[in-house]
């Protein structure tokens, strides 16, 4: 809860996320190039380094009809879904809980050759906000992932190489309701899922396996994470 050691830098960092995701691609300046699309699904980079590294911010935005941003967020944040749609997760351990929204992860990710294995410890935050520019439409919901240290498992201490990442993941529900005054049905709602993330590899990589692994991997799970949200919710009653 509110006075667990993290939750300033929660606050602090789910807001300035959320406002970096709403800025489109074009408004952030310049920088950003498309490198893959799919439907609905555009993917951009921006190619930055930091001490030589590739840390290249990623936004994507992509709409999936039938689901909402309280659904998306649900099986993005939940620990027991974790394992059926992060192709790259090894190893999932749930460190601390923080709060019923806030969750302590450690993460190994399978090894990438030629690059050595990467893990991450990250506080995990899922939030509901108003939508301030559509006040009477349905909140936005939000999940932010943002690395921390743990004392119990401090960095490069083992086998694996600690990765730095900040990822927000925003929704923003759209209903179009029925003519006839039906009720609302999966028919009548889409989601905008607009991902950011930015990830510090930790120790060296070559950029050009960094960027080949990214070009590959961020699309795939942007895909498969969306198919897995459809196929658990086509049966079951909408999460508003
Ligand atoms: C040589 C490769 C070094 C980097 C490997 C790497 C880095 C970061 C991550 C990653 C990406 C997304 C998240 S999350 O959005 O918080 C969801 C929870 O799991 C957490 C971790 C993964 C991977 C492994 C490769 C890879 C790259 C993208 C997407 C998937 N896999």
């Amino acid at each position: 809860g509110s006075q667990h050691r993290l939750w300033p830098e929660i606050e602090k960092t789910v807001k300035q996320q959320v406002e970096m995701a709403k800025l489109g691609v074009g408004e952030c300046g310049t920088g950003w190039q498309l490198f893959a699309e799919d439907g609905e699904m555009r993917m951009y980079r921006r190619e930055e380094e930091v001490d030589g590294m590739v840390v290249d911010p990623l936004k994507a935005v992509h709409v999936v009809k039938g689901i909402t941003g309280h659904e998306v967020c649900h099986y993005f944040f939940n620990p027991q879904y974790r394992y059926d749609w992060e192709t790259t997760l090894e190893q999932m351990t749930v460190l601390e809980t923080i709060s019923e929204d806030s969750l302590l992860f450690l993460q190994t990710h399978k090894r990438i050759w030629p690059a050595s294995q990467r893990d991450v410890v990250f506080w995990s935050h899922m939030r509901k906000l108003p939508d301030d520019q559509d006040q009477d439409g349905p909140d936005i919901w939000t999940v932010v992932n943002n690395s921390t240290e743990d004392s119990e498992h401090p960095a490069n201490a083992g086998k694996c190489v600690r990765i730095y990442l900040t990822v927000c993941l925003m929704c923003q529900t759209r209903v179009d309701p029925p003519k006839d005054g039906a009720p609302i049905s999966r028919d009548n709602v889409s989601c905008k899922i607009t991902y950011c993330s930015v990830v510090n590899p930790g120790g060296w990589a070559p950029a050009s396996v960094l960027r080949a692994v990214y070009k590959r991997e961020y699309p795939k799970f942007l895909k498969r994470f969306t198919a897995y949200v459809k196929n658990q919710t086509k049966n079951k009653p909408l999460m508003f």
